[in-house]
């Protein structure tokens, strides 16, 4: 897993860099401007013209030098300054002056550039040092990246898209769209969270010579992008000697009258997460239609009828004996009595439990019960379900899911999956994971159960939290997403995804 940065810590490992690891800031724009001009080369042809825009810091240092690059390797280069000249910064002014043996000193004036499907442009306008709005003569730059690409050009951004906050991920209005983004040392903020991502492009993180040491670590508050091999790597090989009691045990709490399917979903999940053996605890009359979908599970009838109360506290305590984790909540009969008997149920039974759908609205009404829950929780709210959690309307949450994700976690003491694009898992221990695998062809109802089932599968065969949790999400989404390489986005419905386990497992040959 990768780091990911504010700008703010990016600067003091840039500063950093310099004073403790001989590495000055001229010889990590070489750096950055050498990625640049391959990944410009590799968008475009000899016969592209390669249209640098610059702005007045660092960023238009970093495209002087890739400009520098691109034409020493024979390639038809414009360069177009945006900004005072004379308000270059030193590293730029260096570079700017190291194009004169080339004759691309004298930029041209924006207005009389043009670039044309084929080209390549550089977006060097503005990177981390992006404060405010971009107005007036940059403001039209963007305009005219934006229209370069809308008439078929591709374009690469040096360190990020200019005009997207660093930070929070927001565009300013207006903002470059890439195709591809070369971001230096470290990933930032604003490029793995949504809308920045999307925008980013393909994101691609290149070392430019700043050392992990360079970071001052902040426990408590790193941020993390998942990657591939992490998810793979939490998975053990399975040994020969071994049975399905090696697997472990998962009861389901779930389904009610018309949601046989909420509960049939989370046992597929369990069940192609790798389970040794999945327990459906539900409604006397729903038991034979979840198995009509899974004959794989096995059925607890609870014989009372209504909500999930008190009354079935006896036998959901006598379901969990010898289970080895807990997956409650899709589609079970909420009632008042609810939340009171899944604070009776967490409090007296040691093992871990994921919480999803109307277990976590039921124990928006009591928050006291996750404190008092004996084994580690995982919950898994979408953004609805979180704004009920915390009372943070959902709109405003979505503009800090980081914080708000860290905050409840650390809060709780639990782990939080905040579900959405880009999945956040957000540990109590105030690390938070980004998760970016999956696809808008998830937008589609029991995503979530089958995610459910699948998180309590990897508790169940001995993974710990937080790893169980980002280890289930990130390989959801990569079902997802190798469904949808093959076929198109809609249509994918959730048993899709849960059958599409078996492409993860043999692509991670688990
Ligand atoms: N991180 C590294 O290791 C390296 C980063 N490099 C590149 O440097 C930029 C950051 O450079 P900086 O000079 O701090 O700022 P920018 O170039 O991003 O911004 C330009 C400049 O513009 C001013 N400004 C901010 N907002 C506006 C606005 N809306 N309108 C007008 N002017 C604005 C502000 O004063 C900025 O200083 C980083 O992204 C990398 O690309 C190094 O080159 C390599 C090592
Ligand atoms: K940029």
């Amino acid at each position: 897993m990768r780091r990911v940065l504010t700008a703010a810590r990016m600067r003091a490992a840039d500063q950093s860099a310099e004073a403790r690891f001989s590495m000055p800031s001229p010889l990590l724009m070489e750096n950055a401007g050498r990625w640049l001009a391959d990944a410009a080369r590799e968008l475009g042809t000899t016969a592209s013209r390669y249209v640098v825009v610059c702005g007045p810091g660092n960023n238009g240092g970093d495209g002087l030098v890739a400009a520098r690059f691109l034409h020493i390797s024979g390639l038809r280069v414009t360069v177009v300054l945006v900004g005072d000249r004379a308000k270059l910064t030193p590293e730029s002014q260096r570079n700017l002056h190291a194009l004169e043996p080339y004759g691309l000193h004298q930029p041209q004036p924006l207005g009389k550039v043009e670039a044309r499907a084929g080209d390549v442009v550089v977006d060097a306008l503005f990177g981390t040092g992006l404060t405010r709005a971009p107005a007036g003569e940059f403001s039209e730059a963007i305009q005219h990246m934006l229209r370069w690409r809308a008439a078929g050009a591709k374009v690469v951004a040096a360190d990020i898209p200019s005009g997207l906050h660093t930070d929070t991920g927001e565009p300013f209005t207006p903002c470059v769209e890439a195709d591809v983004t070369v971001t230096f040392g470290f990933y930032k903020q604003g490029q793995v969270l949504e809308p920045g991502a999307t925008l980013c492009g393909d994101l691609r993180c290149v070392d430019i010579g700043i050392p992990p040491e360079a970071v001052t670590p902040q426990e408590g508050r790193e941020l993390f992008l998942l990657e591939e091999a992490d998810a793979r790597g939490a998975i053990a090989p399975r040994r020969s000697d071994t049975h399905k009691g090696s697997y472990g045990h998962v009861l389901v709490v779930a389904g009610s009258h018309g949601k046989s399917g909420a509960a049939a979903m989370s046992a597929l999940g369990a069940l192609r997460g790798g389970a040794g053996l999945v327990t459906v605890a539900t409604r006397s009359e729903v038991v034979e239609p979840v198995l009509g979908h899974a004959p794989e599970v096995m059925g607890w009838p609870l014989e009372n009828r209504g909500p999930l109360g008190m009354a079935d506290l006896e036998p959901l305590l006598e379901a969990a004996e010898k289970k080895d984790v807990l997956v409650i909540g899709p589609g079970i009969p909420r009632g008042d009595e609810t939340v009171k008997l899944l604070g009776e149920l967490l409090s007296r039974v040691d093992v871990p439990a994921v919480l999803d759908a109307d277990a976590l609205n039921a124990v928006a009404t009591d928050l006291e019960v996750l404190r008092r829950a004996k084994g580690p929780l995982v919950l898994t709210p979408h953004p609805g379900e979180m704004s009920r959690l915390t009372g943070v309307p959902t709109k405003d949450l979505q503009k800090a899911r980081v914080e708000v994700a860290r905050d409840f976690a650390r809060t709780h003491e639990v782990t939080l999956v905040l579900k959405g694009a880009r999945t956040l898992i957000a540990h109590h221990d105030g690390t938070v994971y980004v998760n970016p695998t999956g696809n808008p062809g998830m937008a589609t109802g029991g995503m979530g159960d089958v995610l459910s089932g699948l998180l309590g599968a990897l508790l169940a065969q001995g993974l710990k939290l937080p790893e169980a949790a980002w280890t289930g999400v990130y390989a959801h989404g990569l079902s997802a997403d190798l469904m949808v390489a093959r076929r198109g986005r809609m249509g994918l419905i959730a048993t899709d995804v849960a059958k599409g386990m078996c492409n993860v497992w043999t692509r991670w040959n688990r």
